[in-house]
């Protein structure tokens, strides 16, 4: 669970620099109390009223040491000289020792944490993904983010030094008619305790309003994500009454829970303010008149205890602020809480490593178990050797368990039980990202970053030469139809750029992956969403591959991967048959019937089919 120390916590680094720039900023509001100070004292002087005995002692210091007559005259000069000082000369300066840091800090800070924050992102587990979609992941970073550079200044430059003053204020009163000062301290007292009582009523509300608008945020991520399915199903009017549905649900919390919470905590600060300025006049008045009081320091009283009344509202806006995002940090430590992966590296190592393993590429899987939730087991026993250099297919039923026997030979997940081993070392004892790096996938849906095409190419492999790259797009047929793009290898593609097909977009992660020089190439079923002729071009581009390392394909077309040096087939979780694509017609089982099925029914859906 995050608290208020985590928000302390984000600004760690800058304890020292942080300390001085927030204690200077409270020392120049405490400074500049001695202007209502100055200004009641002239009032004295030219009212012929004495001045304090310790102003006095000063003024008579400084007319025995320049040798001059201690006067009204000189009074008034000395008296001048302290609110020029503390006024002008100390404008120029305030600004470099306060403001400078309360913006710099929090810069720097976030700066830090966005970049932890984008570590976090990258070590995250696969199983966060799939429960959270990049909008929600992505409002609450930002929206944590920016409210705690927002916030910084706001305490250290503002709350603080505002409070720090009104202190200095408390102290100020009590020197000049104490039982003022007890009756001022008890109504800030009372102020600020009722303040908090509300605001920790509207900070709950705000955690609500939050988590409200990280659903929305959400579902408007998922809509653009899906907006073709959206639109092929005419659900637009579904869409936007949901999205209408929650936002209606968010004015509801936020006017009449959050925002009239704040209406009502100021309507009541208002009215106690000024009942404490009127209050205090009343009794400064009648310690005047009593003659318990000076003129100038009814003025000065009066000056410095309606300007503490006056921080009250600033103060109560700057709280509001602060519970107003209060919420949204502490969801923001939340996420940074998140666990790591398992898989999770040291980001710079692997880049360091890249190159530390080379493969033959032999892999077995010897009594292998494993399930997303281990009550669950979604593969049992899988006992598997692949020799170097072989091609393997993968087939079975949707839901039998290929992709996931995948995800644990990339480490996406830990097997409940067993081992994978390579060359016959156990995967789980290699340093991950180096050992990743002998690996390459192609999915059934290619991912293209936005760049040129070169740049997506070289994409696990940036140092690459263009012998390199050309050699693999002859392999993958990614040359077919580089040269028809208007700047070949330079045309930009993804968000900005030309699209691809989806069979061009196959070729280019083919020679994505081919670039890498894996031991081990797997194809997650690279040619399900194809034309037959795009496929006919993958198969020939995968034939080519075949024999040039250890190449496993998962596929639904069983034509995919007749050639297969060994097809295993997969049946909930277990392996039911393995053997060529010849032994097991003759075995007659389940691959046999699986074969039949596509053979007899081209004409079917494919998800009819397996
Ligand atoms: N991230 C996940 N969390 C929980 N369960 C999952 C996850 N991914 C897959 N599963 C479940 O594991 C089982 C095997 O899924 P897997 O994707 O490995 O099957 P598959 O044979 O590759 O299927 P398909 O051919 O449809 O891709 C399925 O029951 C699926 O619901």
């Amino acid at each position: 669970m995050a608290s208020y120390r985590d928000i302390v916590r984000y600004f760690q680094g800058y304890g020292a620099i942080a300390a001085f720039s927030i204690a200077a900023s409270s020392l120049f509001e405490v400074v500049d109390l001695t202007v209502p100070y100055a200004i009641g004292q002239i009032l004295n002087v030219l009212s012929k009223q004495p001045l304090d005995a310790p102003l006095m002692a000063f003024i008579s210091a400084i007319a025995t040491g320049f040798n001059l007559q201690v006067s009204s005259e000189l009074s008034l000069v000395l008296l001048l000289a302290i609110v020029f000082v503390v006024s002008v000369v100390r404008a120029p300066i305030q600004p470099w020792i306060g403001s400078w840091f309360h913006w710099a800090i929090p810069l720097r800070a976030r700066r830090d944490r966005a970049d932890l924050t984008i570590q976090k992102i990258l070590t995250l587990p696969l199983s966060f993904y799939d429960e959270n979609n990049p909008g929600r992941i992505a409002g609450r970073v930002a929206r944590g983010l920016t409210n705690h550079t927002w916030s910084y200044p706001e305490i250290a430059g503002q709350l603080i030094p505002k409070l720090a003053r009104i202190f200095g204020i408390f102290i100020v009163i009590c020197l000049l008619e104490w039982r003022i000062g007890i009756a001022f301290a008890l109504s800030f007292m009372a102020i600020l305790g009722f303040s908090l009582k509300g605001l920790r009523y509207i900070i709950n509300r705000e955690a609500l309003l939050d988590s409200y608008m990280e659903n929305t945020e959400s579902r408007t991520s998922e809509i653009i994500t899906n907006i073709k399915t959206v639109k092929a199903f005419a659900a637009e009017p579904y869409e936007l009454d949901r999205q209408r549905q929650r936002l209606d649900r968010e004015l509801t919390v936020v006017l009449y829970r959050i925002h009239r919470g704040y209406v009502r905590l100021n309507m009541w600060q208002r009215t106690v303010v000024q009942s404490c300025i009127f209050g205090v006049l009343v009794m400064t008045l009648l310690a005047t008149l009593r003659g318990e009081l000076s003129l100038g320091h009814f003025v000065t009283l009066l000056t410095v205890s309606s300007m503490a009344y006056a921080e009250l509202e600033p103060l109560s806006i700057l709280a509001e602020f602060l519970a107003r995002r209060y919420a949204s940090m502490l969801r923001f430590h939340e996420f940074m809480q998140q666990p790591v992966g398992s898989d999770a590296s040291d980001l710079n190592a692997i880049a360091r490593s890249a190159s530390e393993y080379q493969f033959t590429g032999k892999i077995e899987f010897d009594r292998l178990s494993f399930g997303y939730d281990p009550q669950q087991p979604i593969l049992h026993d899988i006992n598997l050797v692949i020799e170097p250099y072989q091609t393997i297919a993968l087939v079975g039923k949707s839901g039998s368990g290929k992709s996931t026997l995948v995800k644990l030979l990339f480490r996406y997940f830990e097997p409940t039980q067993g081992h994978i081993r390579i060359d016959g070392t156990d995967i789980s004892s290699l340093a991950i990202g180096s050992y990743r790096a002998r690996l390459a996938i192609v999915h059934q849906e290619v991912d293209i970053f936005n760049g040129t095409i070169m740049d997506n190419l070289r994409y696990g492999n940036p140092t690459a030469s263009t012998e390199d790259v050309a050699a693999a797009c002859r392999m993958a047929r990614v040359d077919e139809f580089i040269h028809e793009l208007p700047q070949g290898y330079a045309t930009v593609v993804g968000e900005r750029g030309v699209r691809l097909s989806g069979g061009q977009r196959q070729r280019l992660g083919i020679a994505r992956a081919l670039i890498v020089d894996p031991n081990v190439l797997v194809f997650d079923e690279a040619t399900s969403s194809l034309d037959y002729e795009s496929e006919r071009a993958i198969q020939l581009a995968m034939r080519s591959i075949s024999g040039t390392r250890t190449t496993l394909i998962i596929a639904h077309r069983l034509s995919t991967v007749r050639d297969a040096d060994k097809i295993v087939v997969l049946d909930r979780g277990r392996i039911v048959e393995v053997g060529t694509h010849d032994d097991l017609l003759k075995h007659n089982g389940v691959y046999a019937r699986l074969h039949a099925l596509q053979e007899s029914a081209d004409v079917l859906p494919r998800s009819d089919l397996l």
